[in-house]
């Protein structure tokens, strides 16, 4: 019986980078886990067990570090464009990148006498992650991701007039606790116009945020998760002509 690939890819996962710029006492960083998936022009790998043209995940792994090395770690999104870019560059037979990076939630240490100049807290309110795919002689595809993010409120939250049949036990609740962990995926529209990643993630949090949580005073009523999500998407399409 022969079989056919239909499709396939392979590649090294969750490779660690820990950044850090030196602005002479003020240090940043940034750590990352990149993921890279390579698919090449033939199965033959698979197939036949011919390893000639196989870009060893080892060898991967090298270019991830030493892309971070030369170029520096600018946004999750611009890393995974240059990956995907170099990749289909340097190897003619790659169709096919796919690169995910998650970004770890490190904030500056806010000591007593200011933002600490070199220390670094983990601060898990949400994390970070991005996918960028190219195939060979197309654009590249760029979703940013918003993962882990658990919010609660005490009020101004019902959830009524529901499916009223024999498998209901849930009774009406006009007024509930609303709580929830909140994961958004959001691709961006290619355009020739640079788009500023970190400014646009923090743009959908604070979207999020507003959406669930309304002004400090009174805050905002949710009839649904159903409606406050719906309402948070169609505030971050009006606001960020980037994503689509
Ligand atoms: O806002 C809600 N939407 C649902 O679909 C649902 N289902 C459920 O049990 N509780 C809730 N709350």
């Amino acid at each position: 019986m022969a079989y056919q690939i239909v499709d396939s890819n392979y590649g090294k996962n969750w490779v660690k980078l820990l950044h850090v710029t030196r602005n002479g006492p003020e240090h940043t960083i940034r750590e990352w886990e990149v993921c890279s998936e390579l698919t090449l022009d033939s199965k033959d790998d698979y197939m036949s067990g011919d390893n000639s043209a196989i870009i060893a995940t080892d060898s991967q792994k090298n270019t991830i570090y030493l892309l971070a090395k030369n170029h520096g770690l600018t946004t999750p999104e611009e890393f995974g464009l240059l990956l995907c870019r170099h990749f289909l560059a340097q190897y003619s037979h790659v169709n096919r990148v796919n690169i995910l990076i998650k970004q770890h939630p490190w904030s500056r240490i806010q000591a007593a006498d200011g933002p600490h100049e070199h220390a670094f807290v983990t601060v898990r309110e949400a994390e970070r992650g991005c996918q960028v795919r190219q195939l060979r002689g197309q654009q590249a595809t760029v979703w940013a991701e918003l993962n882990g993010l658990q919010v609660l409120k005490t009020t101004q939250s019902s959830f009524v007039n529901f499916v009223n049949d024999e498998y209901r036990s849930l009774p009406d609740a006009q007024d509930r606790v609303f709580s929830t962990v909140v994961s958004a995926r959001w691709r961006y529209v290619c355009s020739q116009r640079l788009v500023d990643y970190d400014a646009c993630w923090s743009a959908v949090r604070e979207a999020i945020l507003e959406l669930f949580a309304g002004p400090a005073r009174g805050g905002i009523f949710s009839p649904s998760v159903q409606n406050t999500l719906y309402l948070t998407q169609v505030r971050v399409l009006n606001r960020l002509p980037e994503v689509g």
